[in-house]
């Protein structure tokens, strides 16, 4: 309970040991009084069951207190402001069932969704389906921020109806930014959602350029896509943000401003609500995983021909 990381365990059966069982005792219950007495004399190390009946020797286990972090695995991380529609896009493109409500910080814990395959990747990957997880609006506490740790794809939502969603928009990227810097480096696709209202409708192209407008000509590719193999900071309680992957500092990430990372993947306006182009939001979510996995492989590839 130092803060000293033991084990992250991220694949399924993955394990680690952090306490060794104690040694078995004998029961002494069933031995001749003379055994009992000449064994208990060789040794202090004598214990009781509770019923105070069996006497046993025996080793005590170790004991540990440890603090368990839950970080949710998922390809996507659907980020924004309470209300944006992140849980009703979750609901629109995937199975699940989370709570919808007309009021902030309806979504506490993270909830998860499985995307269909994608029909584009041809036989044989077509089960190469991603899965979403829609986390609670941004602001009021950051922590659950670590579950975007293991995404390698950023939805982030946007109420286009709302009165500023530009700054609405920048508010989510600068929280980002000051949480982890990495994050911001990580692809993502912007979704401008509720277009079935004429406030939303009205602000698109205007909303649209000024996203485009912020951020840097860098490609992803370039950047944020090894993101996943990168060397992670170490959990601590406040945050993530102590330790960065050895090329870059902390104070250099600290000295850029969010117009300094890359431009999205791509800005749509949906109604996730209505079901109004949310086939165009889906295919652009795919391009981008695909690109994600094209570049994850081509990383393997160099990584191998390396060896
Ligand atoms: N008009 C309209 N309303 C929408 C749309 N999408 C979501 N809403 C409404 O917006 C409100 C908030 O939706 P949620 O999906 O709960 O929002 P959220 O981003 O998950 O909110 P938190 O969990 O609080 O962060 C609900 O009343 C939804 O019905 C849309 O496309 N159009
Ligand atoms: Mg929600």
């Amino acid at each position: 309970k130092r803060g000293k990381l033991l084990a992250d365990l991220a694949q399924p059966g993955d394990e680690v040991l952090v306490a060794r069982g104690g040694q078995g005792g004998i029961s002494l219950i069933e031995m001749p009084e003379y055994r009992r007495k000449k064994l208990m004399s060789l040794t202090t190390n004598v214990m009781r069951d509770e019923s105070d009946k069996v006497l046993v020797l025996g080793q005590p286990g170790e004991e540990v207190s440890l603090e368990l972090i839950l970080r949710v695995v998922a390809d996507v991380g659907l980020i924004g402001l309470p209300n944006a529609g992140k849980s009703t896009l979750l609901a629109a493109i995937t199975l699940a069932k989370p709570d919808i409500a007309d009021y902030p910080f309806t979504t506490l814990m993270p909830n998860l969704g499985r995307l269909d395959g994608d029909p584009d990747l041809g036989p044989g990957q077509y089960s190469s389906e991603a899965t979403l997880a829609d986390l609670p609006g941004l602001i009021e506490g950051r922590n659950f921020l670590r579950h975007l740790r293991r995404t390698r794809l950023l939805v982030h939502v946007v109420d286009a109806s709302a009165d500023d969603p530009l700054n609405d928009y920048i508010t989510v990227r600068e929280e980002l930014r000051m949480y982890n810097p990495n994050y911001l480096e990580r692809p993502y696709v912007v979704v401008l959602n509720k277009i079935d209202l004429p406030k939303a409708r009205d602000k698109l192209p205007h909303l649209t350029e000024g996203i485009l407008k912020i951020g840097s000509d860098l490609v992803h590719s370039e950047l944020g896509m090894s993101s996943r193999d990168e060397v992670q900071p170490l959990p601590t309680e406040g945050g993530e943000a102590t330790t960065l992957s050895p090329a870059i500092s902390v104070e250099d990430k600290m000295d850029k401003g969010i117009e300094d990372y890359p431009r999205p993947a791509a800005v749509v306006g949906v109604s996730v609500l209505k079901g109004i182009r949310v086939n165009d939001m889906l295919k652009e979510i795919r391009a981008a995983l695909r690109k994600c996995r094209d570049s994850n492989d081509a990383l393997e590839l160099s990584a191998r021909s390396r060896e």
